[in-house]
């Protein structure tokens, strides 16, 4: 019997939309799914492995092989910087990463204080502005950081916008805009196994008729 094909899901608010278009792409999926705090579940016909792991960390999984392929948004990627190849913009958990901070936030210090549960990014992002900040990793809550005079500005992911309203903060910047991608380990990559580009294939169809 072949192994089964090792999927790294992440939990949280991406997981529903990705079993949905599983579903959608017409693969069984495991009825643990619905009401489980297994971390390991096969499909029925245990012909795919599903690997529920914390959405940052898909990448990592993938990377080093113990998941085949895997659904990771497009922040941990950038985040991350794994070694993975992306198949597919799966168009999911559509968001944006943005610079934010008070309105009356005026760029006068000599070495500003930036929050952010993204700190490559972040980093990264302003040494391409060629601005010097200093990154003050966080690992959630961001918008609280300017609010108690931790830091001056926040890097974070904005969806409706009403995190950063609730909170009196404004936008200062578009970084980058985020979906969740397929990702594929560059082995399982090279070695062309057919069971990947069938599911890269079929979930392809159904995010052509959601774009359509
Ligand atoms: N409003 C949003 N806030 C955060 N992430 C979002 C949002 N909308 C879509 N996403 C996507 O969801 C992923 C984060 O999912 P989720 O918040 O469930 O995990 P998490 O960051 O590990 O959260 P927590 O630490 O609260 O468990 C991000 O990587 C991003 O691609
Ligand atoms: O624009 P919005 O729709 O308001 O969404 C953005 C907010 O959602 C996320 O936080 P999350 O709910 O994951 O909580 P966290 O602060 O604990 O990371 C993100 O970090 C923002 O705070």
């Amino acid at each position: 019997m072949t192994e089964p094909l090792k999927i790294a899901m992440p939990k949280g608010r991406i997981f529903e939309e990705a079993v949905e278009l599983l579903r959608r792409a017409g693969f069984s999926l495991p009825p643990e799914f619905d009401d489980s705090r297994k971390l390991i579940v096969d499909a029925p016909d245990a012909d795919m492995r599903f690997i529920l792991a914390k959405p940052m960390d898909v990448p990592t999984y993938v990377e080093h092989g113990v998941a085949d392929i895997g659904v990771a948004g497009k922040d941990t990627m950038i985040e991350e910087e794994r070694d993975v190849h992306e198949v597919l913009d799966l168009g999911i958990s559509p968001c944006y990463m943005a610079v934010a901070g008070l309105p009356e936030y005026e760029k006068t210090d000599i070495n500003p204080k930036v929050a952010s549960k993204y700190p490559n990014l972040a980093s990264r992002y302003f040494k391409e502005q060629g601005e010097q900040v200093e990154i003050i990793k966080l690992n959630g809550s961001i918008e609280l950081a300017p609010l108690v005079g931790l830091a001056d500005r926040i890097v974070d992911i904005v969806s409706s916008g009403q995190t950063l309203k609730e909170n009196g903060l404004v936008e200062l910047e578009t970084i980058v805009s985020i979906t969740s991608r397929l990702i594929v380990n560059p082995v399982s990559y090279r070695m062309k196994d057919s069971r990947i580009d069938d599911i890269a294939v079929r979930l392809a169809e159904v995010v052509e008729e959601d774009v359509r």
